[in-house]
């Protein structure tokens, strides 16, 4: 309905404008022009200054995120003016090179199309590099995360290798068209190979996680307009790798066979077992990363950082929302700050937001 969309923008520029310092003409004379188009047309077209501002503060509102402290740091790509899948797809791809950055990562934004009433282009992947998870009679191999996207790729052509970390292809979809299949170049994935300052041992695992978490499957909201395809990526914080994908029992299940090695007494909870691999599973994730020269944050320097942000925050005049139950790190959260303070889950726009899945 335009009038929320009316509400939205003028709301959008009134508060980004005085932000970015604009003198008052100049911030009556866009509001003008953006009501007039909407009222013509339905929609508004934001320029580059206004895409740029509603990204970053997208990020510095998004509530789950202990990393905002650098939102202003964020790339912005524009690639608004795409017209095919094929176009997206080479967009992503230098995304994924641009944001990797031989290991120092830059945090990225591409900004494809807006959504209009009769057109969207979306991407299928939840991550734009994320390993393959299959469902087999023997049991589970790879990712069990990607089980149900790995399902859609065989059914759309992909053949399947049944490995532990196979990459997976991207899935882009003008409107209702067929989505179409693109393998990402191999040379454009980097990964760390994970091995343990002390324990020779380790590498024997053969674990290894992808460098660049790469979110593809959220929309951007800005002004009232939305943005259905927006990946983002920042770099990881270890515990995301240490204390989950490759810990949790339902995804690699690592701890039993760590704590075998380390000589652990498995059969007492109370030789604290699962705690001991944890830490030295998340040593390894860190000191491999920081080995292989690719960005990473520990939990306890990401928590200082957010610190900081909360800090910044305060003397700008803006309160710092967030939603604690994420904010505080998978593994020793009462060992940081945020564990012992409460934040307000209010939701505030711009934002990156969940949408309906395309399948
Ligand atoms: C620069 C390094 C960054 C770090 C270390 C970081 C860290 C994190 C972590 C640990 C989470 C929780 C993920 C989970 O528990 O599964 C998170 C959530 C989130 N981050 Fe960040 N982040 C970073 C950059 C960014 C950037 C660049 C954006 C967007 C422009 C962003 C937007 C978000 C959003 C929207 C969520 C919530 C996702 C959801 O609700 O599923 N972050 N971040
Ligand atoms: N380090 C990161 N971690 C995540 C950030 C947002 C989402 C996720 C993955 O969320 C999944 C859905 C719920 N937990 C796993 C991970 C970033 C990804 C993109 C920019 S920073």
């Amino acid at each position: 309905m335009s009038i929320e969309l009316m509400r939205e923008a003028e709301e959008f520029i009134k508060n980004g404008y005085s932000e970015l310092g604009k003198s008052e003409q100049e911030t009556a004379n866009r509001i003008a022009v953006v009501l007039k188009m909407i009222s013509e047309k339905g929609y508004y077209t934001h320029t580059n200054e206004e895409i740029d501002y509603g990204a970053k503060v997208a990020w510095r509102n998004s509530n789950r995120c202990i990393g905002r402290f650098f939102w202003q740091t964020l790339n912005i790509i524009d690639k608004r003016n795409i017209q095919s899948v094929e176009e997206m797809a080479a967009a992503l791809f230098e995304h994924i090179e641009f944001a990797t950055n031989g290991g120092k990562i830059r945090p990225t934004i591409t900004v494809f199309p807006q959504s209009r009433s009769n057109s969207a282009f979306r991407i299928w992947n939840h991550q734009l590099i994320r390993y393959a998870g299959y469902e087999t009679e023997e049991g589970v191999i790879g990712d069990t995360s990607s089980i149900q996207f790995t399902k859609e790729c065989i059914k759309l052509g992909w053949e399947p290798k049944y490995g532990n970390f196979d990459i997976l292809p991207l899935v882009i979809q003008y409107n209702q068209e067929e989505p179409k299949v693109f393998d990402i170049p191999q040379q454009l994935i980097a990964e760390v190979h994970l091995e343990h300052p002390e324990y020779e041992w380790f590498k024997e695992l053969a674990l290894k996680w992808y460098a660049v978490p790469l979110i593809s499957d959220m929309k951007m909201e800005i002004g009232g307009i939305t943005y259905p395809a927006a990946p983002f990526n920042g770099w990881y914080m270890g515990t995301e790798i240490g204390a989950r994908n490759l810990a949790d029992e339902e995804r690699y299940d690592q701890l039993p066979i760590i704590a075998e090695m380390m000589g652990l007494n498995v059969k007492s909870h109370a030789s604290l077992w699962k705690d001991r691999a944890l830490v030295e599973l998340n040593t390894a994730v860190l000191y491999s990363f920081k080995n292989q020269g690719v960005s990473i944050v520990d939990h306890h320097t990401a928590a200082q950082q957010f610190k900081q942000f909360e800090l910044k925050e305060k003397d700008k005049g803006r309160e710092v929302t967030g939603d604690w139950t994420w904010l505080i790190p998978s593994m020793s959260p009462a060992a940081t700050h945020i564990f012992h303070q409460p934040y307000k889950n209010k939701i505030k726009k711009p934002n990156y937001f969940y949408q309906k899945k395309p399948y």
